[in-house]
């Protein structure tokens, strides 16, 4: 691949980001009418479908010389399986992205670029394919709901069976689709560590206007089949031989839960502190079992944190921040967030502040949802908060299958 030409008329493109991914889905759609019904049919999910396309093609692009750029398309194109896409397929895209680079560059637009782009997209499609050709494991995984239980409004847990087994490692996340909301997929985590019957639990909070999450909270009944991606992320336990701190806030204890059942089965040496952070007392959902937990293991300790009385949810943060610099000893310690992609941002902040070290803080790079911000729109926008792809990102599996 000519990475020198690739990334310089990647530049030209990047500026007109917006403007590139919409003229490659009407392209593909207007060609090849057939492949509309595999994308979202709702607008917002289509507008974080053009986000995602660009954020891959961002990471393929700055990863030209990386080592991990065939392991990450090889499991892009193994993920891929679950919307139904097959290699008949490549062929239209490709046709339809060569012409968005070549109508978003202009002038910048040469044969040589044209041949730079043409010969790199084929290596991409090919490593894809074979990387879904060669997986043994299944396109997706069924799973029956065999239990729903609601909490207030707005938070589900759903126990659910996969039809064949679903390997993961504690902490792990995966994505979920309803036939009540076809062609939608959000990634949860898996709230608990693997059991003998190997079922398991996802923890979803509702977010307006959020269709799938509205449906798994208030409208999925035992008995339905939920859709499941290949389990990825890497909130996985180090089981380094050090103080262990772990930080939850809202459904992002799902995964800090399967995280203790893991140190349940296998208690650590050393002390392990909990933080749970939620908007109001009535969302410490699991405060039972946790208390039990902490009653019955010396090497638990649980803080509680909510906002107080009359104040925003979000200062349930500040006061986090508070409770965190009260204690000592970050260097020393492995710290494991989850929750809000903004809390997660600012409680990391908080923490290289007091002295915690970078490479020993685990997180998920969550996608921001709701109301949290704002799609960027301009290229200034994707400049400064250009998405980030390491949700989406395969390759940031563990383990990897
Ligand atoms: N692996 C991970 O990191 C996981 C992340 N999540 C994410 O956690 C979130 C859970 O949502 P809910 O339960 O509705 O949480 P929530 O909206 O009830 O928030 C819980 C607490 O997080 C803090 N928070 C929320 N937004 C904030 C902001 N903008 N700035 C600072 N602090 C903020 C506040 O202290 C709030 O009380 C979802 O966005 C989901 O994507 C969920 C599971 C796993």
């Amino acid at each position: 691949m000519d990475v020198r030409i690739l990334k310089s008329s990647f530049a030209v493109v990047e500026r007109r980001a917006e403007h590139a991914v919409k003229y490659f889905y009407s392209h593909l759609f207007w060609h090849n009418p057939g492949l509309r019904e595999l994308f979202p049919s709702s607008a917002e999910d289509m507008e974080r479908q053009r986000d995602r396309l660009f954020a891959a093609l961002t990471h393929v692009v700055t990863h030209l010389e990386s080592g991990t750029l065939v392991p990450y398309l090889r499991d892009l194109g193994r993920d891929h399986r679950k919307f139904l896409v097959g290699p008949e397929h490549y062929a239209a895209v490709g046709t339809s992205l060569i012409a968005a680079l070549a109508q978003t560059s202009g002038d910048a637009w040469t044969p040589a670029v044209e041949k730079a782009w043409y010969e790199a997209y084929q290596v991409i499609a090919d490593t894809m394919t074979a990387g879904a050709a060669d997986s043994d494991e299944p396109p997706w995984w069924d799973a029956e709901v065999v239990r729903h239980l609601q909490y207030g409004e707005d938070i589900g847990v759903l126990t659910l069976a996969p039809r064949t087994p679903l390997a993961y490692r504690p902490g792990q996340y995966v994505s979920v689709s309803s036939a009540r909301v076809p062609t939608t997929w959000r990634t949860y985590s898996l709230a608990n560590a693997p059991r003998p019957d190997g079922t398991v639990d996802l923890h979803v909070s509702r977010i307006d206007g959020g269709r799938l999450s509205t449906a798994l909270v208030r409208d999925v009944l035992p008995g339905e089949v939920l859709r499941l991606g290949a389990p990825g992320g890497r909130l996985t336990l180090r089981r380094e031989d050090r103080p262990l701190t772990l930080i939850a806030a809202g459904t992002g204890w799902a995964p800090v839960r399967a995280l203790l059942e893991e140190l349940l089965q296998h208690p650590p040496d050393h002390d392990v502190r909990l933080f749970v952070v939620a908007r109001d007392a009535a969302h410490l959902y699991d405060r039972p079992l946790i208390d039990r937990h902490a009653a019955a293991c010396r090497w638990l300790g649980v803080t509680y944190i909510t906002p107080a009385p009359g104040q925003h949810r979000n200062q349930a943060t500040d006061r986090l921040a508070t409770a965190l610099g009260n204690r000592a000893l970050w260097r020393e310690q492995d710290v494991y967030l989850s929750g809000p992609a903004l809390f997660v941002e600012e409680t990391s902040h908080v923490l290289r502040e007091l002295g915690a070290r970078p490479d020993r803080l685990f997180h998920d790079a969550v996608p921001v949802t709701g109301s949290q911000r704002p799609r960027p729109l301009g290229f200034g926008e994707w400049f400064l908060h250009r998405p980030a792809p390491h949700w989406h990102n395969p390759s940031a599996r563990d383990p990897r299958g």
